[in-house]
């Protein structure tokens, strides 16, 4: 096997270790292998690759979505430094509706998360000079764009730090209301 695949508690959610291969010169392993995803069910191209650079240790991104027909998935990973990854459930009728998930994304630990459409993202750097790459199945459509408030008491997401740097438009996303229903994706 070159990934291990670990299936987290929310459905298609995958945290995803690949196996490097060691030498002298080295390390050497895959970020993405069509064949290999497909053994869990990943079987969708990929639209855009998408580079993050943030400077400051704190720095809070998220939590981002597109509505349908512009949903994707999206395989996270940190080359550079350390976030907190943080996704929420918003699939309508999900039996883990508005549950979110956290964990550590390093360079050092290599480790991956695999989206599924339905899910809000966001992220909170660890370190100072922090990269993310994203891969995305589909394209960036600010028409589709939504996004949950990062400290939305409904979601209860423990973050580390207070943020030290957030967009504006992050920082005023609506709260969620009492009758948000999520979004429905079609398996
Ligand atoms: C996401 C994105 C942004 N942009 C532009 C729009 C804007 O002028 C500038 C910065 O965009 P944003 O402020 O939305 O960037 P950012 O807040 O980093 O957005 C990202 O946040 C994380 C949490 C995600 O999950 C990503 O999918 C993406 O939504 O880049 C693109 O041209 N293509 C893209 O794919």
């Amino acid at each position: 096997m070159l990934f291990e695949f670990e299936h987290t508690l929310l459905s298609n959610l995958w945290l995803i270790t690949p196996k490097p291969f060691q030498d002298e010169r080295g390390l050497f392993f895959r970020f993405f292998c069509k064949k290999e995803f497909e053994k869990i069910g990943f079987s969708k191209e990929f639209a855009q690759l998408n580079h993050s650079i943030n400077k400051l240790k704190g720095t809070i991104r998220g939590m981002h979505y597109q509505e349908p027909p512009f949903a994707e998935t999206k395989l996270v990973r940190c080359i550079k430094g350390k976030i907190l990854d943080v996704v929420v459930d918003i699939r309508q009728n999900s039996p883990t509706f508005l549950q979110h998930y956290a964990v550590e994304l390093s360079a050092e630990n290599k480790r991956m998360l695999l989206i599924p459409e339905g899910f809000a993202h966001g992220f909170q750097t660890l370190e100072d000079d922090t990269e993310i790459l994203y891969h995305h199945t589909n394209f960036y459509t600010p028409s589709a764009e939504r996004g949950l408030r990062y400290n939305d008491l409904m979601l209860n997401i423990s973050w580390i730090m207070l943020p030290t740097a957030i967009s504006e438009r992050d920082a005023n996303f609506p709260l969620l209301s009492k009758d948000f229903k999520g979004i429905f994706i079609e398996n």
